[in-house]
């Protein structure tokens, strides 16, 4: 069976500075994993191993089944980054930037079809902002300016969608719209690796969380209980077993500074 991403006692860093140590990750088809940790614990270190930004020290890593240093169908894999930089001065409309998403699907020299066309505007009208596509990108709000990079994700219709915090700094309208848009990508049978700081309205999306602590990953399963749930008093009479049973899958405790919740 091959994974959409499956990585194998990776490790990756930063001049000679080893930050991942020792990750193995797969990723089936039709999964929604969030990558959770502190801090500086690697987790964008991680995707961007995976996607090739950073280079591999040792291990693994395979796309698609194909490993990642002969991988060549990078427009089947929608990046969102941490940030688009609101100060970038590129002075784009919301259609433009999102159209340039289309561009690994179109070739380089090919000039956008009708076919792009409603692609943007479809990717628009799932992250709800199909009514600014003619606006400049510096007009609008840090949320609705990553909902935009999400769009443009969307445009070129990937199969794999990876995003680095994409709820980092965005309002509570623009973090509904992109669970919303995000839920019909993974209804239609899209992958995403995404990397989280607070679950919030994506809790219920995520299938499955890992959370990278000292380069490795520490604890790997369903998401954490919302907070609250670990700290009553009693939770260990409620689940006397649970620890015995499996101790990184079903529940775990968060490891300090992890901001899951
Ligand atoms: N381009 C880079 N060059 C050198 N060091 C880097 C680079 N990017 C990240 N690092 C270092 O690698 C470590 C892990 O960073 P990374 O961004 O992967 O963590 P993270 O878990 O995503 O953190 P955060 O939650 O703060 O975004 C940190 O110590 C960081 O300073």
């Amino acid at each position: 069976m091959s994974f959409v991403v499956e990585t194998e006692h990776l490790a990756a860093g930063y001049d000679g500075r080893e930050i991942l140590r020792d990750v193995s990750l797969r990723v089936t088809a039709g999964d929604v994993v969030a990558v959770l940790g502190a801090n500086g614990s690697g987790k964008s270190t991680l995707i961007r191993t995976i996607l090739g930004l950073v280079p591999t020290l040792r291990g693994g890593i395979e796309l698609f089944g194909t490993p990642q240093k002969r991988f060549r169908q990078w427009e089947r894999i929608g990046y969102v980054p941490q940030r688009l930089g609101a100060g970038s001065g590129v002075p784009a409309s919301v259609g433009e930037v999102v159209a340039s998403g289309r561009l690994a699907r179109r070739g380089v020299f090919g000039f956008p079809g009708r076919t792009d066309k409603a692609a943007v505007r479809e990717a628009l009208h799932a992250v709800g902002l199909l009514d600014r596509i003619d606006d400049p990108v510096a007009t609008l709000s840090g949320g609705q300016q990553q909902r935009t990079l999400i769009a443009r994700a969307l445009a070129g219709k990937p199969d794999l969608l990876v995003l680095d915090e994409p709820n980092a700094g965005v309002d509570a309208a623009s973090q509904e719209a992109f669970a919303g848009a995000l839920a019909r990508f993974a209804g239609d049978g899209g992958t995403i690796l995404l990397v989280l700081h607070e679950l919030g309205p994506l809790r219920p999306l995520i299938g499955r969380a890992v959370v990278v602590h000292d380069g490795r990953i520490a604890h790997e399963g369903t998401p954490p209980e919302p907070a609250g749930h670990h700290a009553e008093p009693d939770h260990e009479h409620l689940h006397p077993h649970a620890e015995e049973i499996k101790p990184a899958i079903c529940e775990w405790a968060p490891t300090e500074g992890t901001k899951a919740y």
